[in-house]
Order: structure tokens, then sequence, then C-alpha cells
């Protein structure tokens, strides 16, 4: 240890950390404020020490800064403002670019009591910029949205993925089950696709898919209906709380809007030279126990029939199926 005085020691300890450091007497003057403060606000130590922060800073006043000076001061307590209520309760920028942008430092405030010997109690105010933290967590929450979207979305046509199907068929036949209401669910196959597939190439087959799963999209209003890419060229459609009959509605509204876009389809085998789908509908009933399998199955079943009739047609499941 040198020699140097303790109190001299501990000023320049004062001025070269990296925290804001504001002390307040019990009138809310400001009796300290360092280096790190004089750098973030722009104000220096003559402007601001002897003056009251809140008139200092009137946007502080009636805030959670104030309260928590207050409960220091008056009844001793220490806090820690939350961050996600107020990022930036001072107007502290952690350089000039940022300044210029008007883009304020994103702070960790801490409000603490002062007991010192033979004076009235004062309060510290501790300010640490977190602006790099919160960005790197910004960039991770984002990182973690699109991986999610990544995970659950078709990667060619941007519509629910098998995945997400899986997940979503079976919370809502549960969902169903336990309110007593239905669910049906649409099975959509292109027809011929493979034809298509030989003679358009495979490009153009993929810009097919993506003009059928938007066609469909574009035609589910409820925020709770889900479009699925189910496998190749088949999608899934769930239903929640649509019977048999609303189910075939939505089924030849969804099988007209195919037949409306008209998409050329020369190589078809039979005289519809334009592109199909084929649909097979099926309808959980309320009050049943079926299982998602049996959904599944039951609009699987109604699909291949629809296909075997000459496709380009709609199919339900008889009810006794599920
Ligand atoms: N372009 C493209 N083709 C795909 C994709 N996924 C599956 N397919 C093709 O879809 C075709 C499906 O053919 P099939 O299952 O024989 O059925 P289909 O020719 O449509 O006959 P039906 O369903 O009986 O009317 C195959 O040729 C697959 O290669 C894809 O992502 N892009």
């Amino acid at each position: 240890m040198t020699d140097l005085p303790r109190l001299q020691l501990l000023e320049c300890v004062l001025e070269a950390v990296s925290v804001g450091t504001v002390v307040l007497d019990r009138q809310h003057r400001i009796v300290l404020w360092n280096k790190w403060m004089s750098r973030h606000s722009g104000w220096d130590l003559h402007r601001a020490v002897g003056a009251d922060l809140f008139a200092l800073l009137p946007e502080l006043r009636g805030g959670r800064v104030q309260a928590a000076v207050t409960q220091a001061l008056e009844n001793n307590f220490s806090s820690l403002l939350s961050q996600t209520l107020n990022r930036s309760p001072f107007p502290l920028f952690s350089n000039p670019a940022a300044q210029a942008r008007g883009e304020r430092m994103q702070q960790a405030v801490a409000v603490t009591p002062l007991a010192l010997p033979g004076v009235e109690r004062h309060c510290l105010i501790q300010l640490t910029d977190v602006s790099m933290a919160a960005g790197r967590e910004k960039l991770l929450r984002e990182q973690t949205e699109l991986l999610r979207m990544q995970t659950f979305s078709d990667g060619l046509t941007g519509v629910a993925n098998r995945r997400a199907f899986d997940v979503a068929i079976d919370r809502e036949v549960r969902r169903a089950k336990r309110n007593g209401s239905m669910v049906s669910l649409l099975m959509i196959d292109i027809d011929y696709f493979k034809p298509y597939n030989d003679h358009y190439g495979h490009q153009q087959g993929d810009q097919c898919l993506i003009q059928v799963s938007s066609a469909l999209q574009a035609l589910l209003q409820r925020s709770v209906d889900m479009l699925a890419r189910y496998g190749g060229e088949e999608f899934a459609v769930i239903l929640p709380d649509n019977d048999g009959q609303q189910a075939m509605h939505m089924a030849r509204t969804l099988h007209a809007r195919i037949e409306a876009l008209a998409l050329p389809h020369e190589s078809a085998p039979g005289p519809v030279k334009h592109v199909t789908v084929s649909i097979g509908v099926a309808t959980l009933a309320a009050g049943r126990h079926g299982e998602v399998a049996a959904l599944i199955g039951a609009a699987d079943h109604a699909l291949y029939a629809a296909k075997r009739q000459g496709r380009n047609g709609i199919v339900a499941a008889p009810d006794e199926l599920i």
C-alpha cells in the first residue's frame, strides 16, 4: 500500500470507475456527481453539484427514480429499478454518436440509502450502461424467434410444416374433447403432380406448390384455422369448432379457389388441363372419444376415395369413422 491518503485514493477510484455515481442529500440536492456522469450526460460537475436532481432532470419527477429516492431517504430502503418498465430513465448516452442519433443508453439503476455519521441520511444512485447486454439479449431473442419460425414453418411455402401440424392437431383434438366441441380436418392433395413435375420441371413444380398454398392460406380468415404442408404435394387444414357442414363449405371454397387459379397442366391425363385438388374431409364430433390418429386416418381415407372417384373432387368421411 502506498502512502496516498485514503480520501484521495477513494476520490481517484470514484472518478475512474465505469459506473455513474450520484449522491443526494435529504433535500435531493446533488452533492456528488462523478466523471462518468459528466461524460455521459454532458453536464459537468459545476453545473450538477448543488442543483436539485429533479429540477435538473424534471422528467424524473413523479417517476420510479423519485419513488426510489424517497424510499431511500425516508424509509431507508434500497431499490433496484426494473429495466422492463423503463430501460433509460436518465438522459444519458453511451457515446457522442448515440447522442447524435438521440439513442439513450439502456441503464441499470440502483438507489441505496447512505447512513453518514453525524449528518442526515443521504442517498446513492448508481447507474450502469447495459446497452451492450441489452443489444445481445435482443439479438438472441430475434435469433430464437427465427429458429422457432424455421422449426415450425415449411421452407418452400412458408406455411406451417408437418411438425407444427402434429403439435396443433394434438392440441385442437384435446381442446375439443375438453370443451365438448368439434374439430374438422381437410386433407388436400394436388392431382397428377408427378406428371406436372415431369412436364414443367421441378422448379415450376415448386412454384405451383407456392401458388396453391398461398391461395389456400388467403381463404383462412380465422386465426385458429391452420394450413400446413403435410408432405410433398399434400396440405392439411385444421378447422377448430367447425362441424361437418362448415368443413364441407370450407372444402368447396378452397377447391373452387384452386379451380379459379387455372394454373395450366398440359400433361394431366384427363380432359381437365389445369391444376386441380382432391380433398378429404373428416370431423371429430362433439362428445365422441376419437383420437388424433382416427381423425387423420378418416380424412386420409376420404382423400383417397376422392382420388379413386376420378380426382378434382371432395369426399367427406362417414360420421361413424370417428
Ligand atoms: N416440385 C416439387 N415436387 C415435389 C415436392 N414434393 C413432392 N413432390 C413431387 O410430388 C409428386 C407426387 O406424386 P404422386 O404421389 O405420384 O402423386 P400424383 O402424381 O400427384 O398423383 P395423384 O396424387 O394420385 O393425383 C412426386 O413426383 C414428387 O416428386 C416438392 O417439394 N417440389
